[in-house]
C-alpha cells in the first residue's frame, strides 16, 4: 500500500521546511519538493495533498516562479500559502492579483466570512502576515474566506475542488490557529489518516537505503555528534556490517574529544570504527587561509579526500554516510532561491569532483526530529543530547589563521566552558555553548604587570532547531566563574565578553 503524504512544492519560503515540519508533527508524512518539478512527477507521488509555499518574488512579474495550470485538475486538494495563494490566483480563471496599497507584515487580526472547510471550528483571531501584493479578484468557483483590516481577501476556498488560499501563515506559531488550520486541511479536506510516525520514517529509510545499496560497501563520517551517530545507526541497521565508520581527527576538535569518542563508539555501539589520525594535513591546508568561505571549503574538500583513501583501502566503497540536516542544507543556499549564508562543510563545502554517491537519511529533518529518532533508535542520552559541534570545529571559532598555538587557548577556555555549563545543570537546556578566539588584543593588568594579551568570546546560544536563536540569559555568577577561569587558567587570555547577539541577525558561530 502507497504511504500517505503531503507534497509541499516550495517557491523559495522563508517558512517553506516549518510548514513541512508542521504536517510530519500532524503525524502525516510530507516531502518538499521545488516547484518547477515535472508534473510527471507530481502524479507519480500521487499525494493526499498538495500545498504551495509562500515565496519572494511578485506572481505579478514575468519571471515569477510558475507551475503547470494541470496542477489543478489532478483531483487533489491544493494549500495555496501566501505567494502559493497569489500564484492560484493569477494561473486560475476570473482570478486577479495586484501590489497592494498597503502591505501587511507581521501581527494581522483574521475576521472569517465562510466557516466550511479549513475554518470549520476556527475563530477570528491573530494570524501572522507578510506580503506586499494581494488578491484582488477570486477565481471563478472560489469564495472570499476572511478577510482582514487592510486585506479584503485573506482567504480564498473552492470547496467543490478542495482549492484553498490563504494570505497568512498557518505554518508559525504567531497564528493562534494555525495548527487547526493546517489539521483541518490534512484531515478534513485530504482525508488522511495521520499514523504516520518516527518508526514508520526509519523503517521506510531502511528500505530505500537497503535497495540503493545492495551488496556495496559504505562509508560513513563519524564525529561523536547526534547527526552522525543517527545516521551510521540506521544504516547499520540497514545494511550491518557492509558499514565501516570513519571518524576524522582533523585537529580541530576539542579537548579530549578524539580519545572520548573513540570510547563511547567502542563501548556503545558494535558497528567497526575505523580512526584517522589527518591533523597535520588538515593545519597544512589551512595554513595562513583567514577567509570564513575559504576555510570552509578547504576543509569540506580535504574530508572528502580522506574518505577517499579510506574507501580505496577498504575495497572501494562508493557509499558516503553523512547526517546532513535540513538547517545544513538551507544555510548552505540549498533551494534555487535561498541565499547562501555559509557553506557548511557536508553540503555547500564539498568539493565539485566528489564521487561519492550520498546517503543522507535525515537531510529533511531538524535536529529535534532527529534526536526523537535516536531516542528511538536506543542510542545512548549523551550522544542524543550532545551540544551540536560543527564539522569544521574550532578553525571556525579561530577569527582569521588557524595555529596549533590558538586551538590550544581555545580548547583550554572550551574546556572550562562545558565543564562549567555542565556543572550548573544546563548542558541540555542550552543550545550550544562555546569559546570564540577573535583576532584581535587588548591591554590588562594581572600581578601588577601590563598584559596584552587575546579575549576568549564566550558564546551561549537557545534555540530549537538553529534555524533561529537568542542568546542565552545566563546567572551572572555562572558568567563570572566562568570569565574568572578563563582569565586565570588559560594563558594569553586577559579578558572575556559575552556575545548577545541573537540569530538572526547574527549566526550562531562567528564565521
Ligand atoms: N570529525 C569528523 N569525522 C568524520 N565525519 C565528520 C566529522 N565531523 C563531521 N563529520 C560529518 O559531517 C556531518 C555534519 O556534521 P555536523 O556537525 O552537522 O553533524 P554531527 O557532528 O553528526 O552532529 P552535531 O550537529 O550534533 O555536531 C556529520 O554528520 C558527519 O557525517
Ligand atoms: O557540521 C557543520 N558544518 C558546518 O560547516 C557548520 N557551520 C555551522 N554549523 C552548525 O550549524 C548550526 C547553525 O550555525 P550558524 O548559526 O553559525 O549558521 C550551529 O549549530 C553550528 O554549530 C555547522 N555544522
Ligand atoms: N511571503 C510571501 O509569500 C510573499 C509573497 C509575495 N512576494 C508578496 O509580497 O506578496
Ligand atoms: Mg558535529
Amino acid at each position: 500500500m502507497q504511504q500517505e503524504q503531503i507534497l509541499i512544492l516550495d517557491f523559495g519560503g522563508q517558512y517553506s521546511q516549518l510548514i513541512a515540519r508542521r504536517v510530519r508533527e500532524a503525524k502525516v508524512y510530507s516531502t518538499i519538493l521545488p516547484y518547477d518539478v515535472d508534473i510527471a512527477k507530481i502524479k507519480e507521488l500521487n499525494p493526499e495533498g498538495i500545498i504551495f509555499s509562500g515565496g519572494p518574488k511578485s506572481v505579478t512579474l514575468e519571471d515569477a516562479p510558475k507551475i503547470d495550470k494541470e496542477i489543478f485538475e489532478l483531483g487533489i486538494p491544493i494549500l495555496g500559502i501566501c505567494y502559493g495563494m497569489q500564484l492560484m490566483a493569477k494561473l486560475l480563471a476570473g482570478g486577479v492579483v495586484e501590489k497592494a496599497e498597503y502591505g501587511e507584515y507581521g501581527k494581522a487580526r483574521l475576521n472569517i466570512i465562510d466557516n466550511q472547510g479549513i475554518y470549520e471550528d476556527i475563530e477570528d483571531s491573530q494570524v501572522w502576515m507578510s506580503h506586499g501584493d494581494h488578491v484582488k479578484e477570486v477565481p471563478d468557483g472560489f469564495v472570499i474566506a476572511a478577510r482582514t483590516e487592510v486585506t479584503p481577501v485573506a482567504a480564498m476556498s473552492n470547496y467543490e475542488k478542495g482549492l484553498y488560499g490563504v494570505q497568512f501563515h498557518p505554518e508559525v506559531v504567531h497564528t493562534i490557529y494555525g495548527k487547526e488550520i493546517l489539521h483541518n486541511f490534512l484531515f478534513r479536506v485530504c482525508g488522511v489518516s495521520g499514523d504516520w510516525n518516527m518508526a514508520d520514517f526509519i523503517n521506510e529509510e531502511l528500505r530505500t537505503i537497503k535497495a540503493k545499496v545492495g551488496s556495496d560497501r559504505v562509508i560513513s563520517g563519524l564525529s561523536g555528534g547526534v547527526d552522525s551517530a543517527v545516521a551510521s545507526a540506521m544504516v547499520h541497521k540497514a545494511i550491518g556490517d557492509q558499514l565501516t565508520c570513519i571518524f576524522v581527527d582533523h585537529g580541530l576538535l576539542r579537548k579530549g574529544e578524539a580519545e572520548q569518542v573513540k570510547r563511547t563508539f567502542a563501548e556503545e555501539f558494535n558497528m567497526s570504527l575505523v580512526y584517522v589520525d589527518a591533523r597535520e594535513r588538515f593545519l597544512k591546508k589551512l595554513a595562513g587561509v583567514k577567509e570564513p568561505e575559504e576555510k570552509r571549503k578547504i576543509i569540506g574538500s580535504e574530508f572528502i579526500r580522506v574518505f577517499e583513501e579510506e574507501a580505496a583501502k577498504l575495497g572501494d566503497a562508493r557509499y558516503l554516510v553523512q547526517g546532513t540536516l535540513y538547517s545544513d542544507v538551507i544555510e548552505s543556499g540549498g533551494s534555487d532561491s535561498a541565499a547562501t549564508i555559509k557553506s557548511h562543510h557536508n553540503v555547500g563545502g564539498l568539493p565539485e569532483d566528489i564521487e561519492f554517491e550520498l546517503i543522507e537519511p535525515l537531510r529533511d529533518l531538524f535536529k529535534d526530529e532527529v534526536r526523537k529518532i535516536g531516542e528511538v533508535l536506543g542510542l545512548p542520552d549523551d550522544i542524543v543530547w550532545r551540544q551540536p559541534f560543527p564539522g569544521p570545529g574550532l578553525a571556525i571559532r579561530i577569527i582569521g589563521t588557524v595555529e596549533e598555538e590558538k586551538l590550544e587557548i581555545l580548547r583550554e577556555a572550551d574546556a572550562i566552558i562545558q565543564e562549567e555549563i555542565k556543572e550548573a545543570g544546563l548542558y541540555k537546556e542550552i543550545w550550544q555553548s562555546f569559546a570564540v578566539l577573535p583576532e584581535i588584543r587588548s591591554v590588562g593588568v594581572m600581578g601588577d604587570e601590563r598584559t596584552y594579551g587575546y579575549p576568549i568570546v564566550f558564546r551561549a546560544v537557545t534555540s530549537d532547531d538553529a534555524m533561529t536563536a537568542d542568546w542565552a540569559r545566563l546567572p551572572y555568577e555562572l558568567m563570572e566563574r566562568i570569565a574568572n577561569r578563563i582569565v586565570n587558567e588559560v594563558k594569553s587570555i586577559n579578558r572575556v565578553v559575552y556575545d548577545i547577539t541573537s540569530k538572526p541577525p547574527g549566526t550562531i558561530e562567528w564565521e
